[in-house]
């Protein structure tokens, strides 16, 4: 469980985060949501230690990250995987140096223990036989399945995904989505996501919290997040021509 207190955040004189609480569940997979530009991938930044914060706390598992001296950060840093936006694939290496990479620099693990790990970590996404390929030579969507098995390897007790499904098409994305909901349960990680996408939002919306101009201003499951009574949440979620298509249905 991963919990947050009073973080603020303002780049220059702009107020990006102000004041933000709230607690993402382990085994979960925990949803940041909200309109561009709204703070969620800083929030996200904020939390694992990459932007520091001008104000508030951050506790894994209640640990105090924000105090923590340099060993306890470094301890948590590697429970902790990540699946950046974009992917953030070494272009140079291939895909099994790439899921390899965290093994490499964290662990002492034995060459032939880290290639088992890789081929068990690719198997777990679908993608057998490309560990020999170049990023450039896979499509976005295995990329991404390759961003995930990254984030796997050193079998994270922490999972952060950023826009897991931007450029992708609605099929893969759902796909993606199954999958970092999937290994969220077996490996019970505490998994926070930041998406605008409303089909994840449906899809695997465990807990959410919903940012608007920097504020936390609902939290709640998939079950509640239709009929929230927040005007702001509301013109969110019904943004989608297919969500607004079945609001009157509701
Ligand atoms: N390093 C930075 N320096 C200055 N401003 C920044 C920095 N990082 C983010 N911002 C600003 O903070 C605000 C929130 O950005 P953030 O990336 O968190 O938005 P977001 O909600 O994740 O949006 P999107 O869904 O488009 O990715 C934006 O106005 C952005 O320009």
């Amino acid at each position: 469980m991963i919990k947050i207190k009073d973080i603020s955040k303002s780049f220059d004189d702009k107020v990006v985060l102000e004041s933000i609480s709230g607690e993402f569940q382990k085994g979960k997979c925990n949803l940041i949501i909200g309109s561009s530009g709204t703070g969620k991938s800083v929030l996200l930044k904020c939390i694992v230690g990459l932007i520091a914060v001008d104000g508030g706390k951050v506790f894994y598992d209640m640990r105090n990250f924000s105090d923590a001296d340099h060993d306890m950060k470094a301890e948590i840093r590697r429970e902790i995987g990540m699946l950046f936006q974009g992917g953030a694939l070494f272009d140079s290496k291939t895909v099994e140096k790439n899921v390899m990479f965290p093994l490499d620099i964290l662990t002492k693990m034995k060459p032939d223990e880290k290639i088992d790990r890789v081929n068990f970590c690719l198997k777990r996404v679908g993608l057998e036989n490309v560990g020999k390929k170049m990023p450039s030579e896979i499509s976005g969507g295995m990329k991404k399945r390759v961003g995930i098995a990254r984030a796997i390897v050193n079998n994270p007790a922490y999972l952060f995904c950023d826009e897991p499904n931007s450029g992708l098409d609605p099929q893969t994305s759902i796909l993606i989505d199954e999958l970092i909901q999937d290994i969220t349960y077996e490996l019970n990680t505490t998994t926070i996501v930041v998406t605008h996408d409303m089909n994840s939002v449906m899809g695997m919306g465990d807990n959410i919290m919903y940012l608007y101009k920097g504020h936390k201003l609902w939290e709640g499951s998939k079950d509640d997040v239709t009929h929230s009574g927040v005007r702001e949440l509301d013109d969110f979620v019904f943004a989608n021509k297919v969500m607004s298509a079945l609001r009157d249905k509701l």
